[in-house]
């Protein structure tokens, strides 16, 4: 197995996109920002198949966000968007798992994502997709069921700001390094998970991982 595909042991963070899907700030009664919206997400939070997503402690609104994960390939800082591509490492499939109840506490009170964001168990990823398998991953399909029901459905050309344009906005203000992740933001169809439901993502025809919730 070569290196990169074990992300997760090597990488440092994970810079993740919000409302980066007009459909899904819209089912939250956001807008769609100007500039991309950023926030960090620890690589503690990784969990690959196998392991199971934990609800926190309090929470009462766990939901499921399925993202394209961009996994850089070298070291960058300061990449004009005509030039990002190139530091593209891979891809893989991930869950942007968010306390939708802290989240919307702590937005009431102007504080941090963390708690909502954060936390362990928080970023399920699939096993790591090789760029070579992808011709285009601006037309992609993410699905994510909940017990065999379909609850998001869309396709990466939706995304209001694209790879190159983000690697670019971020790598800006921070250097970016092999394995560190990218998550791209969530279409549409976010929703809550208890105890005992099993989420199933799929990207595609490419890949697809699967993984159980479980109370703490
Ligand atoms: O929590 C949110 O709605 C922001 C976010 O992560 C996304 O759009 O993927
Ligand atoms: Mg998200």
């Amino acid at each position: 197995m070569s290196r990169i595909q074990k992300f997760t042991e090597f990488g440092r963070k994970i810079l993740a996109v919000g409302r980066n899907y007009s459909d899904h700030a819209k089912e939250l009664g956001n807008t769609v920002p100007d500039t991309p919206l950023l926030f960090l997400k620890p690589m503690s939070a990784c969990i690959l198949e196998g392991e199971a997503i934990e609800i926190p402690k309090g929470c009462i609104d766990f939901q499921h966000e399925i993202e394209l994960a961009v996994i850089i390939g070298k070291k960058c800082r300061q990449v004009p968007a005509s030039e990002a591509m190139s530091y593209v490492g891979g891809y893989a499939l991930a869950l942007d798992m968010t306390a939708r109840d802290f989240q919307r506490e702590a937005s009431k009170k102007g504080q941090p994502w963390a708690l909502a964001k954060c936390i362990d168990t928080s970023c399920p990823v699939s096993q790591f997709i090789d760029p070579s398998v992808i011709s285009d991953p601006h037309n992609l399909e993410l699905v994510c069921k909940v017990n065999g029901e379909i609850k998001q459905k869309g396709n990466t050309k939706d995304m209001v700001f694209r790879i190159p344009e983000l690697l670019s906005y971020i790598s800006e203000y921070f250097t970016l390094e092999e394995g560190d992740m990218v998550l791209t933001g969530t279409p549409a169809g976010v929703g809550p998970v208890v105890a005992g439901d099993v989420i199933e993502c799929s990207l595609s025809d490419i890949i697809t991982c699967k993984f159980n919730v479980k109370a703490r």
